[in-house]
């Protein structure tokens, strides 16, 4: 059984990847099973170091999308990539609009070691 820690590490870990072409969140969301029974409408990717997303965990802490206290925001602005479901995807061809951005990111980190388990906004 996949753990939430292994879980964001498939959902939003891209340490390699950069170069977001038109049809990296295509490629990316249906690679790491996003697209399996449904499309996933909305998903971000993070291009950064392992070590240096772990590292928000001891950053800014602020209050989650559901309330929970357990969230971090990164002190800078890191190179993610937004996947958005596009309007007329239908599935099982789930088609994405791939938006490359630097944008200060949200995360929920639980456990021994407090690891990220969620990716909670992008700011
Ligand atoms: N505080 C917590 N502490 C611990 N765990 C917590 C906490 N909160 C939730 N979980 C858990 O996480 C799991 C999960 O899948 N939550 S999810 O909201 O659906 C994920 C969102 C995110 O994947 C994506 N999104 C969204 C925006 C964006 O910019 N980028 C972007 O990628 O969209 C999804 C839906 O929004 C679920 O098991 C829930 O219980």
């Amino acid at each position: 059984k996949e753990t939430s820690a292994q879980k964001f590490e498939r959902h939003d870990m891209d340490s390699t990847g950069s170069s977001s072409s038109a049809t990296y969140c295509n490629q990316m969301m249906k690679r790491r099973n996003m697209t399996q029974g449904y499309c996933k409408p909305v998903n971000t990717f993070v291009h950064e170091p392992q070590t240096a997303v772990h590292a928000v965990c001891s950053q800014k802490n602020v209050t989650c999308k559901n309330g929970n206290s357990n969230c971090y925001k990164s002190h800078s602005a890191l190179h993610i990539t937004d996947c958005r479901l596009k309007g007329n995807s239908k599935y099982p061809n789930c088609d994405y609009q791939t938006n490359q951005l630097q944008k200060h990111i949200i995360i929920a980190c639980e456990g021994n070691p407090f690891v990220p388990v969620h990716f909670d906004a992008s700011v």
